[in-house]
């Protein structure tokens, strides 16, 4: 008699290399494995577009599924059954035949300052004018240059801990990272300051992972239901559909920020010109079962007032290559 349960699956779990990619995948996997004994989960991990273009600024490239599209192939060759990404990472649009199955709980979402040793004891707010900060986000380029216009900004790429080198060896005065990488490689002593909303509205999704696998994945699907955190869902589903209305990828300057109290969900988004010029700000509340209806909302409430030509005027400078 043959048996009719069919064998334990061995799931396998798709990741970037870095250090920060290793440490979120590895966590998904002991948190699936607590709840989940009897099934094998396996690391695969890949190199993608984004981990081998190290010289260009990322603005220039633009960064559309540039950390995320080997892993998608992946799943859609069946080399891997899901990817974790860094939710910041991942396109609001995606490919077809695949999902968003679930969103983990958020680690602070804030953007960090790291100072240079010499500014020990300093703050963003007394740095000497003309101070170099590395930034390679517009969203921060932008809200930073309109609150201290008197500072330098620099592109700074590689992983974190080469960015870290980058200040340590006197390339800048201060580098701003999400506070969440910083904490998840253990190096949140090596944060001076957490910029609060009024400095800088951290990008949609920062913070939380989001896995990925394929739509069709009924079994997967359920599985990783059981690693979601439904308040951060809702609150990022919010900002994805805040940044798919406003059709930006990860590089225009976008930010956002969110609450839950209740069942109410508060959705703070900002859209500004890269020069720090131009910014135009608004906040939205309705109930968090309507995140993405939110989301949308405030989009075109920052239409109104102004985005779309800040976005089209970032959109043709980007083409021109300037
Ligand atoms: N784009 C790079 C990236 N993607 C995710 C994080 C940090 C962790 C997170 O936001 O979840 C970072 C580094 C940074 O912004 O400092």
């Amino acid at each position: 008699m043959t048996s009719v349960s069919s064998p334990p699956r061995t799931i396998r779990i798709g990741s970037r290399k870095s250090q920060l990619a290793l440490v979120q995948t590895y966590w998904v996997q002991e948190q699936l494995q607590k709840s989940f004994p009897d099934i094998t989960f396996e690391v695969h991990t890949m190199s993608t577009q984004g981990d081998k273009i190290l010289d260009v600024a990322l603005a220039k490239i633009g960064d559309k599924g540039l950390f995320t599209k080997e892993l998608e192939l992946g799943m859609i060759n069946k080399e891997i059954d899901f990817a974790v990404h860094s939710l910041k990472d991942l396109p609001t649009n995606l490919p077809e035949g695949l999902t968003l199955a679930a969103i983990t709980e958020r680690e602070n979402p804030a953007d960090a300052v790291v100072l240079h040793e010499k500014h020990k004891g300093q703050q963003i707010e007394t740095l000497p004018a003309g101070a170099v900060i590395g930034t390679s986000s517009l969203r921060r380029l932008a809200q930073l240059r309109h609150k201290f216009p008197h500072f330098t900004f620099k592109d700074v790429r590689g992983n974190l801990i080469t960015r870290m080198a980058k200040l340590d060896a006197g390339e800048y005065d201060a580098l701003i990272l999400a506070v969440a990488g910083l904490e998840r490689l253990d190096m949140s002593d090596r944060i001076h300051q957490i910029l609060p909303p009024e400095i800088s509205l951290h990008a949609v999704g920062q913070g939380a992972l989001g896995i990925e696998c394929r739509a069709e994945d009924t079994e997967v699907i359920s599985l990783l239901k059981a690693i979601e955190h439904p308040q951060t869902r809702d609150r990022c589903l919010a900002e994805r559909s805040f940044l798919r209305v406003l059709e930006g990828g990860c590089q225009v300057p976008i930010g956002v920020n969110t609450e839950i109290n209740g069942n109410e969900l508060t959705l703070k988004g900002l859209v500004a010109s890269v020069d720090g010029q131009k910014l135009v700000k608004d906040t939205v509340t309705g109930a968090a079962a309507d995140a993405e209806k939110l989301g949308a909302e405030l989009a075109s409430i920052l239409r109104q007032q102004g985005a779309t030509e800040i976005l089209e005027q970032i959109f043709t400078e980007i083409q021109r290559g300037s």
